[in-house]
């Protein structure tokens, strides 16, 4: 079946990268659909399967603002721009007060002790030495403040633009180089043809782990992945897509014998929490409208390699009296994992990206060191048992979920990239990746704020690059 209406923009994915970039889009009055193969995710936009057993005209996303913000260097005009519809705020609850804050207190004088002071993140984002903050939050008028809820409220106040949910994107419909529609699959199992206008573009933005693997069933990726997905394909662009996964590694620290009582947050506050919860959170104020970190911090690293690292973290009472830290390497990060697609069309990831050189190991270390040295000085507010060693610790090394890098951008075709400086992939007029995928380096804090920031920026570049394909 083919649908007959042709858009002039087609964006694969409704994600952080996907809604900011066709909103950009659409502002050119040009048709834009953008599909997404998931449904609904906030009450207020038609969700009512996963709502609040306390609240049910909400959802646990509209509630628990829990994605923090980090204002990446550069790209200053599509930051201001991004930031002016998404303000962030390091003081959720709306009665001014902090609530169950005794992890920040502590940790604070712990950190303040070993030389670092406190900073304003919102403020002053270039501040990445020695700093800790308290949390930063996309939060406005008592809830989590979305793309979904601000940017794409923009797009679909615009005629040109559509939305159409549980559409997945199977493939790009390609002639050599030229992309004339997708295939997408409906939630009810069938598939149709949408066409793009004869100079439109499609943008993909299914996520670091989805993207490839609709780059793959296009007919575009590594020479292996030929043998699986070859049926019916011609005009195979062999380039390395899938390869280059990035993720900020994660190493969780737990300091014990804190001297002072630091409760923890009960396992139960945020499922099911007391009435003085639920009635402080109908004054947008609370416990709950804070989530469960408490303090952020950044600084670089020393170590013997001639990379220039960095790490940050997130602090929280993981227990009474217990300071639970996770630490997450990410500048310099060097370890490259990767992602294919199995024979019955699944994303697979075969290499895992976390701490695989040797030198992002030896960096790792070094952060975990400096926390546990801290904690052993005579005097230190905080403790660890003396057992605990950082070789444990990287042991048992987690994901930061901040997937990135699998279509990557490079200057020139070097066989190492995926897309071109406007985010083109390589080899083809009008097919572009916009998301986390085209990242090269994983950033200095967390995804989703730079994924926005330069999504929208990516978009600005196909609208002025139109007359030339
Ligand atoms: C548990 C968790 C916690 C996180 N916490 C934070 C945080 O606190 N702060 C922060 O900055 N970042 C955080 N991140 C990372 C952040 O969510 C990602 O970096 C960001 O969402 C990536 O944006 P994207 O647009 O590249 O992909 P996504 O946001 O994943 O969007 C991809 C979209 O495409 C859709 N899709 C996939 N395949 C198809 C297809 N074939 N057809 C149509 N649609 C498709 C998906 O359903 C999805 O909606 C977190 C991630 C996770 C998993």
């Amino acid at each position: 079946q083919v649908e007959q209406s042709a858009y002039d923009y087609i964006v694969a994915g409704a994600g952080a990268a996907g809604i900011v970039a066709a909103e950009q889009l659409s502002q050119s009055g040009r048709k834009v659909l953008l599909l997404e193969r998931g449904g609904p995710s906030l009450y207020s936009t038609g969700n009512t399967q996963q709502v609040l057993t306390w609240n049910d005209t909400m959802t646990t996303y509209e509630a628990r603002p829990s994605w923090h913000w980090d204002v990446p260097k550069g790209i200053a005009q599509a930051a201001a721009e991004l930031y002016e519809h998404l303000p962030g705020t390091n003081l959720a609850s709306e009665d001014g007060k902090r609530y169950d804050d005794a992890a920040f207190d502590i940790t604070s004088r712990f950190l303040l002790a070993n030389g670092w002071s406190e900073t304003d993140a919102i403020k002053d984002p270039e501040a990445k030495e020695l700093v800790y903050a308290h949390p930063a939050w996309s939060i406005a008028n008592g809830l989590r403040d979305t793309p979904v809820r601000k940017i794409l409220d923009a797009a679909k106040a615009r005629a040109c633009f559509s939305l159409q949910l549980g559409a997945k994107v199977l493939r790009a419909i390609r002639t050599g180089s030229k992309v004339t529609g997708v295939e997408v699959e409906r939630a009810d199992g069938t598939r149709e043809i949408i066409p793009l206008a004869e100079d439109g573009a499609l943008l993909v933005a299914a996520g670091t782990h989805s993207t490839p693997r609709v780059l793959f069933n296009s007919g575009i990726g590594p020479a292996a992945q030929i043998d699986i997905v070859a049926g019916g394909t011609t005009n195979w662009i062999e380039l390395p897509v899938g390869r280059s996964l990035k993720n900020h590694a994660v190493a969780t620290i737990t300091l014990t014998g804190a001297k002072e009582n630091v409760p923890a947050l009960h396992a139960t506050a945020f499922p099911s929490p007391s009435q003085e919860n639920i009635d402080l959170f109908a004054h947008s104020s609370g416990v709950l409208m804070q989530s469960s970190q408490r303090l952020n911090f950044w600084t670089s690293l020393n170590t013997t390699t001639t990379r220039q690292y960095a790490v940050q973290g997130t602090v929280r009472a993981g227990a009474n009296s217990t300071i639970s830290i996770q630490l997450y390497l990410t500048h310099g990060t060097s370890s490259l994992g990767e992602v294919s697609i199995t024979p019955d069309g699944k994303t697979n990831m075969t290499i895992s990206p976390l701490l695989r050189s040797a030198e992002d190991r030896e960096a790792m270390s070094a952060g975990v060191n400096m926390f546990l040295e801290y904690a052993r000085l005579p005097d230190s507010i905080l403790t660890v048992a003396d057992n605990v060693t950082a070789e444990a610790i990287l042991t048992k090394i987690a994901s930061g979920a901040h997937n990135l890098g699998t279509a990557q951008m490079r200057v020139s075709n070097d066989g190492k990239s995926v897309v071109d400086e406007d985010t083109k992939v390589w080899g083809t007029d009008n097919l572009f990746v916009v998301d986390g995928s085209f990242h090269p380096k994983v950033p200095t804090g967390n995804t989703q704020a730079p994924i926005m920031i330069a999504a929208k920026y990516a978009a600005k570049r196909i609208l002025a690059l139109r007359r030339d394909w």
